[in-house]
């Protein structure tokens, strides 16, 4: 852990002066090349394929198979939810629109509106029964919907011609001109949506959709700490997934111009599985690796005397092997790796005189220098706000984990909860902020607050940090805590996919906040540092800025001394005292009674889920009923 009282400015983040390899880097990774790299990849692929009708045939097929796998690399590689269904919904948006062209004459442009529209009311419906199912389960429960709704389709012959298929296909027109399946105009149309997906995808990737996503897939409780409804982010994860779907069976549809089932099999299922994990899910270029890779096996394999399996076999094997996360994240980690061998990561432990003049710090010196720092971090509300717990009960099966506890605090106040393991502290901050179904009431000023859904009382105003710290591993502490404002932000999901400008504006005000509220945690310098990487003592606080990014009027903070040294405790026990001046209510949880008596006005000990005692640390501390509990002897 950082050691943030041992100087009184505070360590903002250095930027070491550029080199030439660094600008020639930073040109490479800057957004505006990625913006170009797309559109310039596709009108070089159609360069070099024109005027030979296989690379043609070929280039087409790809940017279609890119388009699908970028639809499931959205659900499942940033979101995490193994959506076996999107095969079925890339069939519906191509029989949907070949249906509506057929039956009604609809032209195909409107087809392939409404196609699209389907195919992601039919994604989203998918969301709604499989919520809360576990990866297994849900890829089960999927893969029946898809089964189920392909017997439909095939019984419905009008749809979908049977097992026989649709035939005679008309061909999209673009202002007259025809635009044949295999023909190089046609690679055109599937070039220009394919490069729309991509610039979605990569506007989704820079912007907070990236962050919410995989925070759904790493940690949804953490997406209800910042005010953002896990449950809604899913239904947006399948919905944009669903719409690529869809847009990719109608291209498909009108490339091959005969479709059948078959063609939306499991065959087409695990390929699109292989091209998207062997991709790398969850990096935004993962679906065009993955897709080459299986283009070229492919290719190798009819080279090699249609030893197709055998080639897939070893293809994926090394793949694998070689690379966790796919292509994409083996050649991150080889980038990481070379940058790394060429500057050492200034982020790691403490130098060793860091660790020893933390062991000389003074306390007092800790205390002040903290206070002095979230002085600018904290804003001061004066809120005069009250949270009344009324005769709340929470009971696990027989086990009754609180029982009519009553308790009060105020803004402005730091209060101990304190009690001996499985006292029920934990159980009474999750029954306040929604995790547990509890009877009783708990008032917010003069809002009954009990069983709202947790993310609802973060946007009231109540906050919270986890007995396990709870942070998003694979983002970085900057994102960790960029969360926060993107989920108490005005800008909606629609917007914030689309990188609007009013979406860019609340990430840069969202990044400013969160670099400031890292820097006067003094941890500005690990900023860009991954959080799974980081002890956590860091993690700690990085809970508690993600939460000052709420402008919380409470706090509670559960158990934020367990694991930590002497030293770093003693940091915490600052921050709590500098979080209480400044107006803010905190309620602390914790077994240092060192800590508590520290940072605390007023505890409440609980002991099998009943208060048994209140007042000022050192009155409580010194009755015989609390001695006992903790000592586990009677009074
Ligand atoms: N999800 C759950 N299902 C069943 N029982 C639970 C659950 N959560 C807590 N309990 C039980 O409720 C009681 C109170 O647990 P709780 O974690 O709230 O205590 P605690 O005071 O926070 O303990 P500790 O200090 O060890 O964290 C314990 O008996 C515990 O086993």
């Amino acid at each position: 852990m950082s050691t943030i009282g041992l100087d009184k400015t505070a360590p903002r983040a250095q930027s070491p002066a550029p080199r030439k390899a660094d600008g020639l880097k930073q040109a490479l990774t800057s957004s505006w090349a990625k913006h170009v790299a797309g559109p310039l990849v596709l009108v070089i692929v159609g360069l070099v394929a024109s005027g030979n009708d296989y690379y043609v045939h070929l280039a087409s097929a790809g940017v279609i198979a890119y388009i699908l796998t970028a639809a499931f690399n959205i659900v499942y590689g940033y979101a995490g939810i193994f959506n076996l269904s999107i095969v079925i919904t890339y069939g519906v948006g191509a029989f949907t629109s070949v249906y509506l062209e057929v039956q009604f004459g609809i032209p195909f442009w409107p087809s392939l509106v409404i196609a699209v529209a389907v195919a992601t009311v039919l994604s989203v419906l998918v969301a709604v029964p499989t919520r809360g199912l576990n990866e297994l389960f849900l890829a089960i429960q999927t893969l029946a919907f898809a089964l189920a709704l392909a017997e439909i389709m095939v019984n419905w012959h009008k749809f979908s011609g049977g097992t026989i298929g649709v035939y005679g296909i008309p061909l999209p027109t673009f202002f007259g001109y025809q635009l044949t399946g295999g023909f190089l105009s046609y690679y055109w149309l599937a070039a220009f949506f394919a490069w729309l997906t991509y610039e979605l995808v990569l506007r989704i990737h820079l912007s907070a959709m990236r962050r919410k996503l995989t925070a759904l897939r790493e940690g949804p409780r953490v997406l209800a700490a910042v005010g953002v409804s896990p449950d809604s982010t899913r239904l947006v994860a399948f919905a944009l997934s669903g719409a690529l779907a869809g847009l990719a069976g109608v291209l498909f549809a009108h490339f091959q111009l005969v479709i059948d089932l078959d063609t939306f099999s499991f065959t087409r299922l695990v390929a699109l599985l292989l091209a998207a994990i062997l991709g790398g899910g969850g990096y935004f270029l993962g679906p065009v690796f993955g897709v080459i890779a299986i283009v070229v096996m492919d290719e190798l394999s009819l080279a090699t005397s249609q030893a197709q399996d055998l080639v897939y076999g070893v293809g994926i094997l090394v793949l694998v092997v070689l690379t966790r996360g796919g292509i994409a994240g083996g050649l991150d980690n080889l980038v990481k790796w070379i940058v790394h061998r060429r500057r050492p990561d200034p982020v790691g432990e403490p130098e060793p005189e860091d660790a020893e003049s933390a062991a000389d710090a003074d306390p007092a010196a800790v205390t002040e220098a903290v206070t002095h720092r979230l002085a600018d971090a904290v804003k001061a509300v004066h809120r005069d706000l009250r949270v009344e717990v009324r005769e709340v009960s929470v009971a696990f099966g027989g086990t009754t984990a609180v029982n009519d506890v009553s308790l009060s605090f105020s803004t402005g106040e730091v209060i101990g909860l304190i009690g001996p393991n499985g006292a029920g502290k934990t159980t009474l901050l999750n029954a306040i902020t929604g995790d547990v179904r509890a009877t009783g009431s708990v008032r917010l000023g003069d809002d009954e607050i009990l069983g709202s859904p947790p993310q609802n009382l973060v946007r009231s105003g109540i906050g919270r940090t986890f007995q396990s710290p709870k942070v998003i591993p694979e983002l970085t502490l900057l994102e960790n805590v960029m969360l926060a404002g993107d989920g108490i932000g005005k800008v909606g999901w629609f917007r914030q996919s689309l990188l609007s400008p009013a979406a860019r504006r609340q990430a840069v005000a969202g990044r400013e906040r969160a670099m400031t509220l890292l820097a006067d945690l003094a941890l500005a310098d690990r900023a860009h540092s991954r959080a799974k990487d980081q002890p956590y003592g860091v993690l700690r606080l990085v809970e508690i800025a993600r939460n000052l990014m709420l402008d919380p009027a409470f706090l509670l903070l559960d158990e934020p001394g367990a694991g930590l040294t002497e030293f770093e405790r003693e940091e915490i026990a600052a921050t709590v005292r500098a979080l209480g001046a400044r107006d803010l209510g905190v309620v602390l949880v914790d077994h240092n009674l060192p800590l508590i008596t520290s940072a605390c006005d007023r505890v409440y000990v609980l002991d099998h889920g009943q208060v048994i005692a209140e007042g000022p640390p050192a009155e409580v501390f010194a009755q015989q009923e609390v001695i006992s509990a903790y000592l586990g002897v009677p009074g």
